[in-house]
C-alpha cells in the first residue's frame, strides 16, 4: 500500500515502537494480580475472594462437544469438552451442546436478572462479559482456572450523526468489540479457549502449546491470554499480510512466531496438519469453544437494549465463526425466554473475498466453492476457504438473514465518513457499515429499523490503511473523504492565511 510524504512527519505518523516505560505507574491493579486488602477485612485476591464467596450454580448446568448438524439432536455421538477433539467422525465441524433442560429450569427474567446483576462488578470472574454468562459458556470450570481480562462488556454507541446524516436513520448503533484488551472481538473467544487449555494442562493434559493461523486479531488475543497463564503461543502468519500494529501483538506477548509465505488459508491448512501431529491446541474457530465465548456479544447486545430486540445485525464475514456466534448467542435467548424473537442477520464480505456472497447469490443452491481471495484493505477478512461455512449458512437460514458485499471503495469511503463522524473503526467495519448503506439504498432495511453494526477490531490497528487514504494515494480510489494535513510555513503570517481560507468556507466541512 501506498504511504504518502504528506504522512511522514517523524513525530505523528511514526512507526517505532514508543518507549514502553510508563512514567505514571497505574494506580489500580490488573485483574490478573492481587487487590489489596479492603477496610474491614483483608481480600487476598479476587479469585480467592470468589472461592468464599461461590454461589454460583455452575454445577447443576453442563455441556459436550456434538456433531454440528443445525438441531444438533440427530447424532448419539457426543464428547467431552475435557477430550481433545476438533472435528466429528464424519470430518464435520462440532458444536458445544448445553443441558438446555437444565437451563429451562430457570425461567427468562431468571437470567435476565442473574446477567444484568454482575455487570460491572469485580467478583471473579464475572466482571468479564463473557463470564458474567458462564453458566451458558463453560459451566463446569472451575473459577479458578479461568484466564480472563475482564473481556467483553464493549460500549454500544449510537451512531447519531453518522446514522442521521449518511443513512436517514435514528436508531444506528455500533457495537464496539474491538474496544477491548487485544483490540479485537477474538478476546470473547479466546479467554474461554485459553481458560479451557489451562485446565487440561492442570489436569496433566498432554498440551505443550496453543497453535494458530491468523490474520492478526486471533493471534493476538491467543498469545495476550497465554502469556498472562504462562502457557507457550505458537502463531501462523501470512507473511506480509497483516498491520504492523497485529505483528507486533505476538511478537511482545512472547508468542512462537512464523511467519509464512502464503496467504492465511494456507496457514490455517498448515495449522490444521500440525495440530493433528503435534500436542498443540488448535485455537481458530475450527474449534467451537472460542464460539462460546463470541456468542456473549449477541446477549450483552440484548441486554445493553433492556433486552430489546433490534432488528438487524450486521456481522463482517472471514472464516465465518462470528456469524453463527452471533446467531448461536440470539437464539439461546430466545429459546430460554429471556426475548421472544431474533434480529435478522446480514453476512458483511469483502467483494476481494467473497466466497459467502457468491454462495448466497446462487440462492445457496450450488455447491459452496472456495476462492482464492484477494487483497483487501479489509486484511483480516481476507479469506477464502472459511472453516465454518456449514456454520454461516445454517445461522443465515435460521435467521432469514442476508449477505452483502463491498468493494475496496465502498469500504474506505464507509471508515472514512464514519470516522468523520467521531468513530475510528478498522476496515472491516467499514465493510460492515457499507453493507447497510446498500440495504438503505434498496430499502431493504427501514429508516426506523434499529440496526447493530458489529464493529469487529479497533481501528488503531488499521493505521497504515487511513493514512493510505487520507494521502489519496490509492490507486483506482477517489478517496472521496480524504482530510489531508495542511503543510504550513512556522510563520503567524502563514498560518493565519490558511486559518481564515479555512474559517472563510461558507460552513465548516461536512464529510
Ligand atoms: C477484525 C475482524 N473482523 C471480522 C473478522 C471475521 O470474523 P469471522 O472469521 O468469525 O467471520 C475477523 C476474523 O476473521 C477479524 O479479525
Ligand atoms: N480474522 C481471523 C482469521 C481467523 O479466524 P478464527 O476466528 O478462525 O481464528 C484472525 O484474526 O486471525
Amino acid at each position: 500500500m501506498a504511504s504518502s510524504s504528506l504522512f511522514q512527519s517523524p513525530s505523528s505518523f511514526s512507526i517505532k515502537l514508543q518507549n514502553p516505560t510508563s512514567p505514571n505507574p497505574p494506580t489500580t491493579k490488573p485483574h490478573f494480580t492481587t487487590i489489596k486488602c479492603s477496610s474491614t477485612k483483608c481480600r487476598e485476591n479476587i479469585r480467592d475472594d470468589a472461592h468464599r464467596h461461590n454461589t454460583t450454580h455452575s454445577h447443576h448446568f453442563s455441556a459436550k462437544y456434538v456433531p454440528f448438524n443445525g438441531d444438533m439432536s440427530s447424532s448419539s455421538e457426543s464428547y467431552s469438552l475435557d477430550e481433545i477433539v476438533y472435528r466429528s467422525q464424519s470430518g464435520g465441524l462440532l458444536d458445544v451442546q448445553h443441558d438446555m433442560a437444565a437451563l429451562k429450569n430457570y425461567d427468562g427474567k431468571y437470567w435476565r436478572d442473574l446477567f444484568d446483576s454482575r455487570v460491572g462488578k469485580t467478583t471473579w470472574p464475572y466482571g468479564s462479559g463473557v463470564w458474567s454468562k458462564k453458566e451458558w459458556v463453560l459451566p463446569e470450570i472451575d473459577s479458578d482456572d479461568i484466564v480472563s481480562a475482564f473481556e467483553g462488556n464493549s460500549n454500544l454507541f449510537w451512531a447519531e450523526r453518522y446514522g442521521k446524516q449518511v443513512l436517514g436513520m435514528n436508531e444506528l448503533w455500533v457495537k464496539h468489540c474491538g474496544i477491548s484488551h487485544t483490540g479485537s472481538f477474538k478476546d470473547l473467544g479466546m479467554t474461554v479457549l485459553v481458560s479451557q487449555v489451562n485446565r487440561l494442562r492442570k489436569m496433566k493434559r498432554p498440551v505443550v502449546g496453543v497453535g494458530c493461523a491468523s490474520t492478526g486479531d486471533t493471534s493476538a488475543a491467543l498469545s495476550a491470554y497465554c502469556a498472562a497463564a504462562g502457557i507457550p503461543s505458537i502463531v501462523f502468519l501470512p507473511a506480509n499480510k497483516i498491520s504492523l500494529a497485529q505483528l507486533v501483538q505476538p511478537i511482545a506477548n512472547g508468542a512462537f512466531v512464523l511467519s509464512i509465505d502464503t496467504d492465511f488459508d494456507g496457514c490455517m491448512q498448515l495449522i490444521r496438519e500440525v495440530t493433528a501431529e503435534l500436542p498443540i491446541y488448535l485455537a481458530n474457530s475450527l474449534n467451537s469453544l472460542r464460539l462460546e465465548g463470541q456468542k456473549t456479544a449477541a446477549v450483552e447486545i440484548l441486554q445493553q437494549f433492556d433486552w430489546q430486540v433490534p432488528d438487524w445485525v450486521i456481522v463482517p464475514g472471514g472464516n465465518l465463526g462470528n456469524i453463527y456466534a452471533f446467531y448461536k448467542g440470539f437464539h439461546m435467548c430466545k429459546e430460554l425466554g429471556l426475548v421472544d424473537k431474533i434480529p435478522r442477520l446480514v453476512c458483511a464480505q469483502a467483494a476481494n473475498a467473497n466466497p459467502l456472497y457468491l454462495h448466497y447469490k446462487s440462492g445457496w443452491e450450488e455447491e459452496f466453492k472456495p476462492v482464492k481471495a484477494n487483497t483487501t484493505f479489509a486484511s483480516a477478512i481476507q479469506i477464502g476457504d472459511p472453516v465454518s461455512i456449514d456454520r454461516a449458512v445454517y445461522a443465515l437460514k435460521k435467521s432469514d438473514g442476508i449477505v452483502e458485499e463491498a468493494t475496496e471503495e465502498e469500504l474506505m469511503d464507509a471508515m472514512a465518513q464514519a470516522d468523520s463522524t467521531g468513530m475510528f473503526i478498522c476496515p472491516h467495519t467499514g465493510v460492515a457499515l457499507a453493507a447497510l448503506i446498500k440495504l438503505r439504498n434498496k430499502g431493504v432495511i427501514g429508516p426506523t429499523e434499529r440496526t447493530v453494526v458489529v464493529s469487529t477490531a479497533h481501528g488503531l490497528k488499521f493505521t497504515q490503511a487511513k493514512i493510505d487514504y487520507h494521502s489519496k494515494e490509492i490507486k483506482d480510489l477517489a478517496c472521496r473523504f480524504a482530510n489531508p494535513p495542511v503543510q504550513v510555513k512556522a510563520d503567524f503570517g502563514s498560518v493565519m492565511d490558511v486559518l481564515k481560507k479555512y474559517l472563510s468556507k461558507s460552513e465548516a466541512p461536512q464529510h
